[in-house]
């Protein structure tokens, strides 16, 4: 296992392997926990095949969906059935399937007055704190066990984009993210960098030649938020074959 902050750059063939490595990480950290358990889920498309694994025969079996808590990492303030909606995804491709409705933990984002990023973020920050039963977060005692994360082209992860206050946040859990440089632009809510690094584990997914140019960035060590994300104990990423800088690889 990783030291603390230490980040694990694990190599893969390609996006099938992909979710198949990232499945049987969740089963294991799963595994870990005998009592209720909190996982974070990232939006975006990298983390669809995975999800979609999870609902099969070969993993729906090995998950106690009645003890596993599903949230999500960030959101856009779009209505619920809108495709740019990152818990929609996530429910059309396993939860609605599999996990009990009071299981899943949605951002706010579906009437018209929650239309206001700092106003969803106070709301799922009271969720988040009702659930963990404190107002502060205590290294020794994770709020999530497993903690979900992808990358964007720009080096964004969640809705921390480069650049904006919500990746300087040090004392909130979740914030509202009224804007950032990426066209089209709708407001988001994110999960801020303490709120995250509160894991047992951060599992991130990074695949395609789309995602190298932004990696040998990342991996060079420079200042993204992608970079800054990590958690308490353990980070991993997958990264496939297509996306892996020429140097690392084997
Ligand atoms: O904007 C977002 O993008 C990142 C990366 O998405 P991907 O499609 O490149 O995998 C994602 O992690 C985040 O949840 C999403 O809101």
């Amino acid at each position: 296992m990783a030291a603390s902050g230490e980040r694990r750059v694990i190599p893969v063939a390609d996006p099938a392997a992909m979710a198949k490595a990232a499945a049987e990480r969740v089963i294991a950290r799963l595994a870990e926990n005998g009592g209720r358990i909190a996982v974070c889920l990232t939006g975006g498309s990298s983390p669809k095949a995975l999800y979609q694994l999870l609902a099969t025969p070969e993993y729906r079996g090995r998950i106690p969906w009645d003890r596993v808590h599903w949230f999500i990492g960030d959101e856009r303030l779009v209505p619920r059935k809108d495709p740019l909606h990152n818990m929609s995804m996530a429910r059309q491709a396993f939860l609605d399937r599999c996990a009990p409705a009071a299981n899943v933990h949605p951002i706010p984002t579906d009437t018209a007055d929650l239309m206001d990023p700092d106003k969803s973020a106070a709301l799922y920050e009271n969720e988040l704190m009702a659930f963990y039963g404190a107002e502060q977060l205590d290294p020794a005692r994770p709020l999530f066990d497993l903690v979900l994360m992808g990358v964007g082209p720009d080096g964004h992860t969640a809705s921390l984009f480069p650049g904006y206050p919500a990746v300087e946040e040090t004392a909130r859990w979740v914030v509202g993210v009224p804007k950032a440089n990426v066209e089209p632009f709708v407001p988001r809510v994110s999960l801020t960098l303490p709120a995250l690094a509160s894991c047992r584990e951060m599992l991130f997914e990074i695949a395609g030649p789309g995602k190298r140019a932004i990696l040998t960035r990342l991996l060079a060590g420079e200042n993204l938020p992608a970079n800054r994300a990590r958690s308490q104990h353990e980070t991993i990423w997958l990264v496939d074959q297509a996306a892996l800088p020429e140097d690392f690889r084997g």
